[in-house]
């Protein structure tokens, strides 16, 4: 899945009123917009837990602390820096992606007095307009498969401030070696840190198979596809970690109320296809809290 994708993917779900975010549509071209096709229930289905399960996550962690950090890699269009904007224990959002991507991005906050509106007065616009830099909110160009990590993130945050790190959909794009590079630094440079991986898993089985020849099929490579590895969590430095897939979130984590929502929204004859779909995509984490800030349960 592109940035692409997943953005048309988020807005269909807004659209149908399976997620409030008024903030998608401004990150869309008109081209892109004029692309867009309302996605299948089943997909709407997903992009709503998904979205649920790790604005949960976000929720329960910014509650266990007064002070927080977030780091978004490949944070692609994502709207979160948005959507907690008025969030006083954020105290630095700093957001990764390749510099064609942060230039999009920025372009688009460039031209909407709404999104421009929720940065500090001091932004700073450098690096040929790929990098942005404010004193809360940071958009920092690179790739991260290469990335000197240091030089890229440790001017931007406090190492001894509860950190959360958000990977959506994006470790899974790159070889096994850069992602547990980029875990290893995680775990050795931050006291308290919570890693939040969120993406395609069981891939061993038929279905698992079948998704990854329709998305190659597609031009869609992913190099770094895997099943959950908790040692790849532990020998990075994090000294819990844990994995649920979105079908068993579904299940525990979204309460009757939200579920009697969005069974209202639209029919779903595909009952066992979402059922498969959600069992094929997980959220991971791996977490270190030496001062025992951080409390995240799935
Ligand atoms: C599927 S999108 C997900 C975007 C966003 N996290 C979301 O879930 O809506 C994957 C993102 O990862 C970024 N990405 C993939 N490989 C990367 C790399 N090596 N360095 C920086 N960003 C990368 C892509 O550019 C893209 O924006």
């Amino acid at each position: 899945m592109t940035d692409m994708d997943a953005i048309l993917s988020r807005l269909s779900a807004i659209q149908k009123g399976y997620i409030e975010d008024p903030y998608t549509e401004l990150f869309v071209g008109r081209l892109s917009r004029s692309q867009q096709v309302p996605r299948p229930p089943v997909i709407n289905r997903g992009t709503h837990i998904r979205t649920y399960a790790i604005d949960n996550v976000i929720n329960q962690f910014l509650s266990s602390t007064s002070r927080a950090q977030i780091i978004s890699l490949g944070s692609g269009s994502d709207t979160r820096f948005w959507r907690y904007s008025g969030d006083d224990r954020i105290f630095k959002y700093i957001e990764v992606d390749f510099d064609e991507l942060t230039s999009r991005k920025i372009m688009h906050i460039r031209k909407s007095d709404v999104l421009s509106s929720k940065l500090d007065e001091d932004v700073v616009i450098e690096a040929g307009g790929s990098r942005l830099l404010s004193n809360r909110y940071k958009l920092l160009p690179t790739d991260l498969r290469t990335a000197d990590l240091n030089a890229l993130i440790n001017p931007h945050v406090n190492h001894d401030i509860p950190t959360l790190v958000l990977c959506e959909c994006v470790l899974v794009y790159m070889p096994q070696d850069a992602s547990n590079r980029i875990l290893r630094w995680l775990g050795q440079s931050f006291n308290d840190v919570l890693v939040l991986v969120y993406e395609m898993t069981g891939i061993d089985d038929k279905f698992g198979q079948t998704m990854l020849r329709n998305l190659k099929a597609r031009g869609v490579e992913l190099p770094g596809v895997s099943t959950y590895d908790k040692d790849k969590y532990i020998e990075a430095g994090l000294t819990k970690s844990d994995t649920r897939d979105l079908e068993y979130i579904r299940n525990t984590l979204v309460s009757t109320k939200e579920k009697e929502r969005i069974s209202k929204l639209e029919i779903l004859d595909e009952i066992e296809e979402l059922s498969l779909i959600l069992q094929h995509y997980s959220i991971s984490w791996g977490m270190k809290s030496i001062n025992n800030t951080i409390n995240v349960h799935l």
